[in-house]
């Protein structure tokens, strides 16, 4: 990578989280705390940025950027950082659904080489919930056509909380 790449990958761009009309924003933080530092803890920083809503079926969604610090093949982003931004979003939408669980199987397809540098939407659902397994879909995109990475997350609800 040459000198003025570098510069250019260190600056601090604005960038445009806002969700869609008939979403609110959702306050992961006060429901569960430090838990989501690895992904969302550095909100002006130059990896992941990342903003929560809920709609008015109360399912999560997200709006991403994938910065510079995600980047793997050339120009777009390593597949660990979408399974990242996967495990997080995933495990969260169970947690805001009313389960207290952590992950169990995450598997994630990836279905289009995601650019770095740009905001992309995550919506999931939770899809079915028996006993103590709560399955959780959701899928990365920019539109209808482009779909980045989908995900299938098994969660498992954990005791006591
Ligand atoms: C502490 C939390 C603080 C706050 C956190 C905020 C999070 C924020 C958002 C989240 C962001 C970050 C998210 C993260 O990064 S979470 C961090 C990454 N995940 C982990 O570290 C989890 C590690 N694994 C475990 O702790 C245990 O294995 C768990 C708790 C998952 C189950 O062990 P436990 O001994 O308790 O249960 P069990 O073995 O009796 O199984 C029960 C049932 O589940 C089924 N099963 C289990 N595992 C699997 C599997 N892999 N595939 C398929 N099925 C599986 C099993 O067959 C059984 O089904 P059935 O026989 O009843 O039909």
């Amino acid at each position: 990578m040459s000198a003025s790449n570098r510069v250019s990958d260190t600056a601090n761009p604005s960038v445009d989280l806002s969700g869609e009309e008939g979403w609110n924003e959702f306050d992961a933080p006060s429901l569960v705390g430090d838990s989501l530092r690895f992904v969302s803890g550095e909100p002006d920083g130059n990896r992941f940025r990342t903003r929560y809503y809920r709609d008015a079926e109360q399912h999560l969604h997200a709006r991403i950027w994938f910065g510079p610090e995600t980047e793997g093949p050339p120009g777009h982003a390593h597949g660990g950082s979408i399974a990242a931004v996967m495990d997080e979003a995933l495990g969260l939408a169970a947690w805001a659904a009313g389960y207290p669980i952590v992950v169990g199987n995450l598997n994630v397809s990836f279905r289009a080489m995601l650019p770095i540098k740009k905001v992309v939407t995550l919506e999931s659902q939770v899809v079915s919930v028996e006993g103590r397994k709560v399955m959780i879909h959701g899928k990365l995109f920019c539109d209808e056509e482009t779909v980045y990475a989908e995900g299938q997350c098994l969660c498992i609800t954990i005791p006591g909380r």
